[in-house]
């Protein structure tokens, strides 16, 4: 039996864009983003030469789904193109299933590695994909189960996605599982601010190479430092960094990751001003619809070009309301006053603002049907208020509520039954049912696990 020289483990929270949807697009606004306690989490092991694989082969699985298996064979290529990820075919009888967010991120981290380390140290590796149940809506034959992590039993594109942010967390686990392995600590180290400053910046860049759009980046900055208030970079530190492969792919690559003159990143991250009051607790909901979020920002951006004067007037209003709730949230924290009167005001009147936003820009940003689904849920004792999150549509709803047993059972009652009816294009009525998940937020950003915690889900070799 081959000996295993080293394990490793690293996971990376999911994401609520509690407030500055849209907004937090435009450098000249900020965006209240919670990690949640659902995570991705990524293992990596050798992959003993022994085993029968090629000597520059990783494999990667998401064993809790089907025909989630990729394996890749990676070479150094000339002219300082970096590393070339090429997915390798498990038999010629079978389709190739790519997954864009695996093969990007592990190009753009070995590439980086290699400017580090010779090549002939990046040895095979074996790496797992393991999630927190919340990220997908498990079938209900699954709901019983006890294990922490469940086995979904479909392939992942059969998987609802729950919109907690699996893609930024999983790129952000994925990259750092790889620095972490072949790197030495005194080269990197995942606990130093360094280490995160450059692990944000090479996620950030690998996740908009494969998402094939530069966002805001709100998911990628919360999956790697946690709950914060955050102000975007500028679109253009991604602009002229090339792809791999191409000329000097790899020392542009080592610029943007480590800051050099003219690639320094402007994000602003401010942990101290984002708290929840240990007496409230966020819940996410989600509801079986969905919206299609690129064409909802395509659209509001749109508006935004035709009518500045319009929209700049309830963006800047939308920023006062949005610090005044992420202030009154740290009051509240500070003081345990007990009194969200306050608290429920800064929400009502952002939702009006949003309500405004979406009739000005025709994007439904908070429906008519969320709407009474928010009011219905408000009105259960112990419910402070909640909001459409993120890019809003019928996609989910987030609450702050009393963090009391009696008040989350009220508002299952009131959840079990109640139905979003989403008008689609075609005139048909889609109708979703809504689940509350069992999220909460989390403070906490990326972080090493100890690799026991996966158990069976991990096989060894
Ligand atoms: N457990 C997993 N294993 C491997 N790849 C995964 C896993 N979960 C998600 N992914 C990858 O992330 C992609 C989803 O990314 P996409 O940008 O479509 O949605 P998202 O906004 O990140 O998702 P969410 O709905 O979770 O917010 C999947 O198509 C898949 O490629
Ligand atoms: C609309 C937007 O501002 C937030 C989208 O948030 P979410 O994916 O709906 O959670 C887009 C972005 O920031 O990339």
């Amino acid at each position: 039996m081959p000996t295993i020289l080293s394990r490793n483990a690293v996971s990376a929270p999911g994401k609520v864009l509690l407030a500055g949807g849209y907004l937090v697009l435009d450098g000249e606004y900020t965006g209240l983003v919670f990690g949640l306690d659902a995570r991705i989490h990524v293992h990596i092991e050798p992959l003993p030469t022994s085993s029968g694989v090629a000597l520059s082969e990783i494999i990667v699985k998401s064993p809790q789904f089907r025909e989630a298996n990729w394996e890749y064979g990676y070479r150094l290529t000339e002219d300082d193109g970096g590393i070339a990820v090429t997915q390798l075919r498990p038999s010629a009888d079978q389709p190739l299933l790519q997954n864009p967010f695996v093969e990007t991120a592990l190009s753009y981290a070995l590439t980086y590695i290699s400017q580090l380390v010779p090549h002939h140290l990046i040895q095979p590796a074996s790496i797992s994909i393991i999630a927190d149940n919340d990220y997908y809506s498990q079938p209900a034959k699954k709901r019983t189960s006890t294990s922490r992590f469940l086995d979904f039993d479909v392939p992942l594109w059969e998987a609802h996605k729950t919109g907690l942010g699996s893609s930024a967390a999983l790129v952000t686990a994925f990259t750092a599982a790889l620095l972490v392995h072949y790197l030495p600590r005194d080269v990197f180290d995942l606990a130093s601010k360094e280490g995160k400053q450059r692990l944000h910046n090479l996620a950030q860049t690998a996740h908009c190479a494969a998402q094939g759009k530069v966002g805001s980046g709100f998911d990628v900055a919360s999956a790697v430092f946690g709950s914060c208030l955050y102000r975007r970079f500028s679109p253009s530190l991604l602009q002229s960094h090339g792809e791999p492969g191409a000329y000097a792919f790899s020392s542009k690559l080592k610029s943007l990751v480590e800051e050099d003159e003219g690639c320094k990143w402007d994000t602003e991250i401010v942990k101290s001003a984002v708290e929840v009051p240990k007496e409230l607790r966020l819940v996410m909901c989600d509801v079986d619809c969905g919206s299609k979020t690129p064409g909802m920002v395509k659209k509001v951006l749109a508006w935004r070009k035709e009518k500045p004067e319009e929209a700049n007037k309830i963006w800047n209003e939308l920023q006062k309301r949005n610090e005044g709730l992420a202030a009154e949230l740290v009051r509240l924290s500070k003081e345990n006053a007990g009194d969200y009167s306050t608290l429920r005001d800064c929400i009502d009147k952002i939702r009006a603002l949003i309500r405004e936003m979406s009739k000005a820009s025709g994007v439904p940003i908070e429906p008519e049907e969320q709407s009474q689904l928010l009011d219905a849920c408000s009105r259960v004792s112990g419910v402070v208020g909640g909001v459409v999150p993120g890019a809003g549509g019928y996609d989910a709803i987030a609450l702050l509520v009393e963090n009391k047993p009696e008040v989350i059972e009220n508002l299952r009652t009131i959840l079990a039954g109640w139905k979003v009816n989403q008008s689609v294009d075609s005139g048909a009525v889609k109708i979703g049912k809504v689940s509350m998940l069992g999220v909460r937020e989390e403070m906490e950003g990326v972080r090493l696990e100890d690799p026991k915690i996966y158990g069976e889900w991990v096989q060894r070799l």
